[in-house]
């Protein structure tokens, strides 16, 4: 479960409530196996103070998503989070609108995945479904990768059917090629269980959409819905 919009909530008033630690608390009673978020380095949902606090009060691992800089490679090393998720970030972006540039970036990254390694954080990248960048994560060292879900999730019809194509391919390849394999950004309940389906993904990392619904069904209904749906699409695909 990702959190950030919870403070983004927050941030639209700037005091202390939604907490994004108390839903943190509430996703793991409702189902969530792990909380992310993600520290921007304009600070506009999550703050370091949230980071601390999240380390300090829940127990489920954390996932800790940042931009390749030095700033959050300290910020990083110093929380010790269970994992960190290198992701592309721009300024003047609304959201994440694509993966990281492994195989361009493969000097500038390298560095980044050594130092996050050594100190004991299970590194990713978040990328493309697409084989070359597979092979530029694989060469950076990183253990893990999160497939970028994004432009499934606006496609309809045919070309959200090519997308699921392509994730499948590269979820496939990515596992062949020694890759704990994730997935996220912008699934919902209707475009979860594809995804969910494909056994050899370990991880979905969700938030938007659950934020969103939690204001119609509640936080912890939106949760425990979610995990039904991943949980009948992986059994289904079991069953297969
Ligand atoms: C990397 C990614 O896909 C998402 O974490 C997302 O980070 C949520 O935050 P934003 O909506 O600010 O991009
Ligand atoms: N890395 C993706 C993530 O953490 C959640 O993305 P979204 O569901 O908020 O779009």
């Amino acid at each position: 479960m990702n959190i950030d919009h919870v403070a983004t909530i927050r941030n639209a008033r700037g005091g202390a409530h939604p907490d994004p630690v108390r839903a943190a608390k509430l996703a793991a009673k409702a189902g969530a196996d792990g909380i992310t978020a993600h520290l921007r380095e304009d600070r506009r949902h999550i703050s370091d103070n949230d980071i601390k606090r999240l380390r300090a009060e829940i127990d489920l691992p954390l996932n800790f998503e940042m931009a390749a800089t030095d700033e959050m490679l300290a910020i990083a090393i110093a929380a010790k989070p269970h994992a960190a998720c290198i992701v592309p970030e721009k300024r003047e972006e609304r959201t994440t609108e694509g993966g990281l540039d492994a195989a361009g970036g493969h000097n500038h990254l390298k560095r980044y995945v050594a130092e996050l390694g050594a100190a004991g954080i299970r590194v990713s990248l978040f990328i493309e479904a697409s084989k070359a960048q597979l092979d530029a994560a694989r060469h950076l060292g990183a253990p893990v990768v999160e497939i970028h879900t994004g432009a499934y999730c606006e496609a309809t019809g045919a070309a959200q059917a090519r997308e699921l194509d392509r994730i499948r391919d590269a979820v496939r390849y990515g596992a062949s090629i020694g890759l704990e394999v994730h997935a996220g950004h912008g699934l919902g309940f209707d475009t979860v269980s594809p995804i969910a389906a494909m056994p050899e993904i370990a991880e979905l990392n969700i938030g938007h959409f659950l934020i969103g619904e939690a204001v119609f069904a509640g936080l912890e209904n939106s949760i425990a819905e979610m995990r039904r749906l991943m949980d009948e699409a992986r059994q289904e695909s079991g069953d297969q």
